[in-house]
């Protein structure tokens, strides 16, 4: 199986499992590594409008259909996001037109992404309103959020004109951040999951039960972290600028992991995040 295998969002529309992650990715090499990781066999890409490569990264996704002309751009899964700073209707649809310039030698964006729930129920509201509006015009085929907690996906599914269901919800998740009610509430609502950090940023690559599980499987300690995102069901978006390590970070698909390497890989007591600061993304946003 290749990196290309797929679920099915709530719209319809398919996902490809494995996603190249392109936060920190320098300006001048985004369009190399996003161009070799197609190359690779990636067929998503997963920017945002914070991130300041989305030109970049659409500009390889072009570059690699230009070179490959029996491939389709529907075959390739763009994403890219709404910044916290860029709440409320006005806001966002300037962030989204704007990410859709960056996006022009693509055509259209794939997924659009309220970054996080950093504002307030008005901002929210418009910001939602206004995604919707981009997903009926076709410029954009999907939407969803990220760093969402339950509260504001009860919000959200709540809004007295709600026309459109969030796709996905994309938060930080890997062995040692588990969040099982958060996951399981999108489970129910037909949220599809998508796990960001999910090598927890190399952080906890010498966990000796890590290491062990990969020994076992002759896998590395990224691989298993990649193969338990897809074997809990999310989309899983592990980063990589090293164009040598692409082709590992995909070669995943054949790792079963048993009963017995989950419960020595997972530690529920952990709640290890790697970046957000727990004051402003409160952790147990799950509540
Ligand atoms: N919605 C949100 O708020 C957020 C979304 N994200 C998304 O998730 C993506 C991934 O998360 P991110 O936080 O970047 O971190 P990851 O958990 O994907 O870890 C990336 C780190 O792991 C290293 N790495 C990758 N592959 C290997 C390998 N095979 N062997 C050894 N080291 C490896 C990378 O180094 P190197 O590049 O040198 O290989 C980098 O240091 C982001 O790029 C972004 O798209 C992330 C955080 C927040
Ligand atoms: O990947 C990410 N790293 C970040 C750091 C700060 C704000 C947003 C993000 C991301 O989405």
């Amino acid at each position: 199986m290749s990196g290309t295998s797929s679920y099915t969002l709530n719209s319809g529309a398919t996902i490809p499992k494995v996603g190249l992650g392109v936060y920190d990715i320098p300006i001048e090499t985004t369009e190399l590594v996003v161009y070799e990781a197609l190359k690779a066999g990636y067929r998503h890409v997963d920017s945002a409008a914070t991130y300041d490569n989305e030109e970049q990264a659409a500009n390889g996704i072009a570059r690699w259909l230009a070179e490959n002309p029996t491939h389709k751009r529907s075959e390739i899964f763009y994403t890219t996001k709404v910044f916290d700073d860029h709440h409320g209707y006005e806001l966002t649809r300037q962030s989204v037109e704007e990410s859709l310039e960056k996006a022009a030698k693509i055509g259209y964006i794939d997924l659009v992404l309220v970054h996080s729930p950093r504002s307030d129920y008005n901002m929210r509201h418009g910001t939602w309103n206004a995604l919707q509006e981009f997903a009926a015009s076709g410029k954009v085929k999907n939407i969803g959020v990220s760093n969402y907690g339950i509260k504001h996906l009860r919000e959200l599914l709540a809004y007295p004109d709600l026309k459109i269901k969030p796709a996905v919800n994309q938060i930080e998740l890997h062995p040692w951040l588990l969040r099982p009610r958060l996951v399981n509430y999108c489970k129910r609502n037909n949220i599809v999951v998508e796990a960001y950090s999910p090598l927890a940023k190399g952080y906890k690559f010498d966990d000796p039960d890590l290491l062990a599980v990969a020994r076992r499987h002759r896998k590395t300690p990224s691989q298993i972290l990649i193969a338990w995102s897809l074997q809990k069901g999310y989309v899983v978006l592990p980063k990589t600028e090293k164009v040598a390590r692409l082709k590992p970070n995909l070669d995943v698909f054949d790792i079963r992991l048993s009963a017995d390497d989950l419960k020595r890989l997972e530690k529920p007591g952990e709640h290890f995040n790697t970046g957000w600061d727990p004051t402003v993304y409160p952790l147990d946003n799950e509540k």
